[in-house]
């Protein structure tokens, strides 16, 4: 799927995954009216509206971008209802030619993690026939437990020939807390064995990304690796130390945007073949309509209003990383 993935990152010249992470307060009242006139005030409603908004989103931005990353959290606020909006999302954006990210930043102890890997990215046996759960082209792990954590996803990954975007140093203010703290570089991961005597402080982050860059290794498409990092746009000094440690590892880079990244943040996330990250926006484009900028659009035309925010933030990109 990483193939695929560069295929189309190249087919399009945009590096960018538009972030389905719909809240009710940005579906426009022509579609919620409708949604709650069927349904009423309910999950039910909730989960129709969201699936109405993302659907009129992805037919305006599918032949402009590569890829999606509908982020679960917003659908599993409303429940069930919102989880067969997050199903039916996923299978429409599939249809569309998109590649799906699912933003579900899993990651437990392996018989768990096994079980999350299943069902998002590969096969569950039932019986004697076997079915896909949520069926996502890559999905997004947290590596804090470690690698029996991380492995089940990878296994899944290349039985099924999907991906994984593993967090390293994320976006968020407080993502120092941890992810900066100053280890011994002997904290080693994955069985690594450095004496005592050698032993250097550095960044939690980058221990993290030392051991995804060994994984990508291990796990390769044509030119990148199929298992991705996670770093922010918010971070861009960081990023560029991340790049180079993990030179074959495709980055998912969140933070434009919204959250306040730019594209010359951006341009030391890319290796020098202008490949190797894909930038992430979720409300700088699907809120884009509710925004100065594109107000004139009208909450009536908020999908050529994301349109022309993609084109916007695709041009940023270009022009930041052409003047590099
Ligand atoms: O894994 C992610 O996608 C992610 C990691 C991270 O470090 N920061 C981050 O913002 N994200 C996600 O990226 C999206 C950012 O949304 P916007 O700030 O609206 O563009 C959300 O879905 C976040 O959950």
């Amino acid at each position: 799927m990483i193939n695929q993935l560069i295929t189309k990152i190249k087919e399009t010249g945009a590096p960018i995954v538009v972030g389905l992470d719909p809240m009710l307060k940005f579906v426009p009242e022509h579609i919620t009216k409708r949604a709650y006139a069927e349904l009423g005030e309910t999950l039910e409603g909730a989960g129709e509206a969201v699936w109405q908004y993302n659907k009129t989103i992805v037919d305006n931005i599918y032949d402009v971008v590569p890829a999606v990353k509908p982020q679960i959290a917003m659908y599993e606020q409303f429940g069930i209802p919102g989880l067969a909006a997050f199903k039916k999302t996923v299978d429409y954006c599939k249809q569309k030619g998109l590649v799906v990210i699912g933003d579900i930043k899993r990651g437990d102890i392996g018989s768990t993690s096994e079980a999350y890997a299943v069902g998002h990215l590969g096969k569950v046996t039932v019986g004697s026939k076997s079915y896909y759960g949520f069926d996502e082209d890559f999905a997004t792990v947290n590596p804090y437990l470690g690698s029996d954590g991380v492995k089940p996803f990878i296994k899944v990954c290349k039985e099924e020939k999907k991906g994984l975007f593993i967090l390293v140093k994320t976006s968020n203010p407080s993502s120092g807390e941890f992810q900066d703290r100053l280890v011994k570089a002997q904290a080693a991961v994955d069985g690594q064995d450095v004496s005592q005597g050698d032993a250097l402080d550095r960044p939690l982050y980058e221990i993290v990304g030392e051991q995804v860059a060994r994984w990508g290794e291990e796990h390769m498409g044509d030119s990148y690796s199929y298992i991705g990092a996670v770093v922010g746009a918010t971070y861009p000094e960081m990023g560029k130390i991340l790049r180079k440690i993990m030179p074959k590892n495709y980055i998912l880079v969140p933070g434009y945007g919204a959250q306040g990244g730019k594209g010359k943040d951006l341009v030391h996330f890319f290796n020098e073949d202008g490949l190797g990250a894909i930038v992430n926006s979720s409300r700088g484009i699907i809120a884009a309509y509710q925004q100065e900028k594109y107000a004139f659009f009208g909450p009536e035309h908020f999908g050529e209003a994301s349109r022309e925010a993609v084109l916007d933030m695709r041009k940023d990109i270009a022009d930041a990383l052409n003047s590099r």
